[in-house]
């Protein structure tokens, strides 16, 4: 088959190398491959290549992502835990809920290929359950020679390392390292095919000038996500991992920080409040919630309007023999007080116009997932509406309802069930929750710096233009504040780097 003159030379040859396995009678090592491309390399725009090649020879293709975001940037594609049945509790030897003989197994063995892409995000635990599932469905032993992973499917993830790994509750180094894929009995059985060419950058006149240390924007950004910009340790005994950041992209701290950097991000705020692409194209991100709500609240402060509160309603459940004296100890007004990751608030205030993100996946197919940011146009007693801002579905206007939610948090005895609208404020949001956001203008506030692997990569690289990126540092009075963390687990990834030189197979 012809490789499309659209493609580059890396993109080419990632083509050619999975195409292969559809043409008949060649020699196989392995029908399992992994994409590894920093953000902009064109995964996505190889991925529907692939994807339209097979089309036209009939072939079945399931298109999965790990979050919802990356989900809504793919045709057809849904979340890879909802669509594998991927058990939320899992374990070293869990699998999914896939049973043989359904129409999802009928689906699984009639697909030609499943691509998944954002692969990095997701626990290694999750790939293997995957694999026992589908040697499960395709009749293949889990050990011994005849095994192949995920039972012979022809499988594509892709993503990017450099971003932020699983997240793990409480995980010191060792352990987020651990929940990588790198770290998978299925790595070794992988075939790597790398994109280093940044299509999304390249072209603009104004990121090829240096902005640092003889860089320029798009090689700068690799070099933090890839840990080697020039760095230095502030804190004896600390890692030195303090990387100088470009004057021309920072903001003087002041004694009001969030007002500065605010005003900087959301210039003119008081005529553009009400413009959707206006609020479409910037963002506040900063490493913790407690920076996030400050931002936001100062920032719905400024709006004009009045301020509708929703109030959740909060139950607990419990299967402790002692329930009555749970539900005693933990009283309504307590529950009301507690704050979740990833959850809605008790009390939500919004005002129309105010930006917020959806936090569940609640209509992946109208793109209503996890991520979406929109902007509210109705507020009323039962429902909200709000107008999606960016991605393929930007621009249209969806009603968000009230809905349920089951909070098993280990710190508590019981699951809380919190009914409320599963939006947040989103005039600034946590780095972790920017991964796959594309943004023109971004303001990193760091109050403290990151504390995570491949945090400060995601928060730089969620712009397409240097003069898109902004910092506010605020540092003990010993470190000079145009310096910051920039937390790379080397052993993540170094794994990806002797593989980078790939033959073509034959054809
Ligand atoms: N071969 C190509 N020819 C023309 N344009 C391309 C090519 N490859 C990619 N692009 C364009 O470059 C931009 C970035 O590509 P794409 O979105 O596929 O990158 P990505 O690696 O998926 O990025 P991210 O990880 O940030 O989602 C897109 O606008 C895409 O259309």
């Amino acid at each position: 088959m012809p490789v499309p003159t659209s493609l580059n030379e890396q993109q080419a040859l990632a083509f050619q190398t999975v195409i292969n396995y559809f043409l008949p009678a060649q020699t196989r090592s392995s029908s399992f491959f992994f994409l590894h491309g920093h953000g902009g390399t064109g995964k996505t725009f190889l991925y529907r290549t692939i994807l339209g090649h097979l089309k036209e020879l009939g072939k079945i293709v399931l298109v999965v992502a790990s979050s919802g975001i990356a989900a809504t940037l793919l045709p057809n594609a849904t979340i890879a835990h909802s669509r594998f049945k991927i058990p939320l509790e899992i374990d070293h030897g869990s699998s999914c809920n896939i049973k043989k003989g359904t129409p999802l197994a009928e689906l699984i063995i009639g697909a030609s290929l499943i691509i998944w892409d954002e692969a990095p995000m997701v626990h290694r635990l999750s790939f293997e359950a995957v694999d026992r599932a589908f040697c499960d469905i395709m009749k293949v032993p889990l050990t011994g020679d005849q095994y192949i992973p995920f039972g012979g499917k022809t499988v594509l993830l892709g993503g990017d390392f450099r971003q932020t790994l699983p997240i793990v509750a409480d995980a010191g180094r060792e352990e987020s390292v651990d929940a990588s894929l790198t770290r998978s009995y299925l790595w070794p059985l992988c075939t790597v095919l790398h994109l280093s060419q940044n299509m999304r950058v390249t072209s603009d006149a104004a990121n090829q000038r240096q902005i640092f240390d003889g860089q320029n924007f798009a090689e700068w950004t690799l070099s933090v996500g890839d840990g080697i910009v020039r760095a230095k340790s502030f804190v004896e005994n600390q890692p030195t991992d303090w990387i100088e950041i470009p004057e021309s992209s920072m903001i003087q701290s002041t004694d009001a920080p969030i007002e500065k950097m605010t005003s900087e991000i959301y210039s003119d705020f008081s005529q553009r409040f009400h413009s959707a692409s206006y609020l479409t194209e910037r963002s506040n991100v900063t490493p913790t919630n407690i920076n996030v709500t400050e931002i936001n609240t100062h920032m719905l402060s400024l709006v004009q309007g009045p301020i509708r509160t929703y109030f959740s309603s909060d139950t607990l459940h419990t299967d402790a023999t002692d329930a009555g004296r749970i539900e005693t100890k933990y009283p309504t007004e307590f529950l009301n007080t507690l704050s979740f990751n990833g959850y809605p608030e008790h009390q939500i205030d919004l005002k129309v116009f105010t930006p917020v993100m959806l936090l569940r996946n609640l209509n992946p197919a109208i793109g209503l997932c996890n991520g979406t940011r929109l902007m509210i146009v109705f507020l009323g007693h039962y429902v909200i509406k709000g107008l999606i801002m960016g991605g393929t579905f930007n621009g249209k206007t969806v009603a968000i309802p009230r809905v349920v939610l089951n909070i098993n948090d280990s710190r508590w005895p019981f699951v809380l069930k919190r009914r409320q609208f599963p939006v947040r404020l989103c005039y600034a949001m946590t780095i972790n929750k920017s991964q796959g956001q594309t943004l023109q203008s971004v303001g990193i506030y760091l109050p403290k710096p990151v504390f995570n692997h491949g945090q400060l990569y995601v928060a730089v690289s969620r712009v397409r233009t240097a003069a898109g990126l902004r910092f506010l540092i605020v540092n003990e009075p010993n470190i000079p504040s145009n310096y910051t963390r920039n937390i790379v687990y080397h052993e993540a990834f170094s794994c990806l780097r002797n593989t980078a030189e790939l033959t073509a197979p034959p054809l």
